[in-house]
């Protein structure tokens, strides 16, 4: 397998390409390639640790080298949020990026999955998709939009709260990945008794959690270690899916369009991608609301990512 970073000399694509380097099967490569000189410094630093992934590093104008061959393009390139915006004000910075390098993927890597984290993700993948379509490659099983971290915050708000063990949950979260669109469905969480005020809290707690780190870290970023463990648990289940074995985690991903184009729903992986969507199960009256509420705001955000494109 051949992994290819982009946006890899980043606040998220450093760690991200450490844990990579780590957890990837012996024999894998991972090229990183990000605008920045850097890069193929962080390639090198990489390259000392003694696993059996090969590290390249591709800065510039390079990135024809780092695509070819890749079977999995993550893309963390773009600019991350400061306190007082949106998602959607990254927008106008990260759209022409998104754009541009997924015209470089359609060129050096046209059969490979796309994994996208670079925000408005909800627009983004939207962006992808119709580049991908104009080229006449896309695939819908091949593209998705990485909503993993709205999973983990979901597990970890929970144990919290509920005294449990970390590791045995297992929450899915549908929808997006901005705001109201995040919807974690704890209803499903069969070992905690929940009383209603409590599901509220909580799931405003991780739809504002992006926000509560962009105010903690005070303007100097959003997001980065935790989203690069979401990329990472993110990148291993599709790799293994892409290998043959059996992969689940929640995706953002063009499905039926029972929603929207695009929804985050559990994925089961195979070696196309997209092996199988699986049922998002039973909702509350609480979700079945939210769910209704947010799709909106879901749909305008991908059309301004199809217009953009168009
Ligand atoms: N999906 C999710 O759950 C999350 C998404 N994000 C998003 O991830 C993105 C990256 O965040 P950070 O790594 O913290 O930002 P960062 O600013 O630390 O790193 C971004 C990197 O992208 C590079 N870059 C910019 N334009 C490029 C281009 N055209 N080609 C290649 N590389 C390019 C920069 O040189 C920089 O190294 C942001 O848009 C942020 O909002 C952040 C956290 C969670
Ligand atoms: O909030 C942000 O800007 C970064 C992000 O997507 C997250 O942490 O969920």
């Amino acid at each position: 397998m051949k992994i290819a970073v982009l946006g890899a000399a980043g606040g998220i694509g450093q760690p991200l390409s450490l844990l990579l380097k780590l957890q990837l099967p012996a024999g894998s490569e991972l090229a990183l390639y990000d605008v920045a000189p850097m890069t193929p410094g962080v390639a090198k630093d990489l390259s000392h640790i003694s696993t059996a992934v090969k590290v390249e590093g591709y800065a510039g104008d390079d990135i024809g080298a780092a695509l070819t061959g890749a079977d999995v393009v993550v893309i963390s390139a773009g600019v991350a949020r400061k306190p007082g915006m949106d998602r959607s004000d990254l927008f106008n910075i990260n759209a022409g990026i998104i754009r541009d390098l997924v015209q470089n993927v359609t060129e050096f890597a046209p059969k490979a999955c796309i994994g996208i984290i670079t925000n408005p993700v909800n627009t983004t993948v939207a962006i992808a998709a119709e580049v991908l379509k104009k080229a006449g490659i896309y695939d819908k099983r091949r593209l998705f939009g990485i909503t993993t971290l709205d999973v983990l915050r979901a597990e970890t708000f929970v144990a919290e709260q509920k005294g449990l063990e970390v590791e045995r949950n297992s929450i899915p979260v549908i929808g997006g990945h901005s705001g109201t669109t995040i919807l974690p469905i704890f209803s499903q969480v069969q070992y905690a008794t929940w009383d209603k005020e409590e599901i509220v809290e909580l799931t405003k707690r991780v739809q504002n959690a992006g926000t509560d780190v962009v105010n903690a870290k005070a303007g100097s970023g959003s997001a980065t270690l935790s989203m690069a463990m979401a990329a990472a648990r993110f990148t291993q289940a599709l790799v293994r899916g892409l290998q043959g074995e059996t992969a689940v985690e929640c995706a953002y991903v063009e499905g039926n369009g029972e929603y929207a184009r695009f929804f985050s729903q559990p994925v089961r992986f195979g070696r196309e991608g997209v092996d199988a969507l699986l049922p998002i199960g039973e909702l509350s009256q609480f979700e079945q609301e939210q769910l209704q509420a947010m799709l909106p705001q879901l749909k305008a955000d991908i059309e301004l990512g199809e217009k953009f494109v168009a």
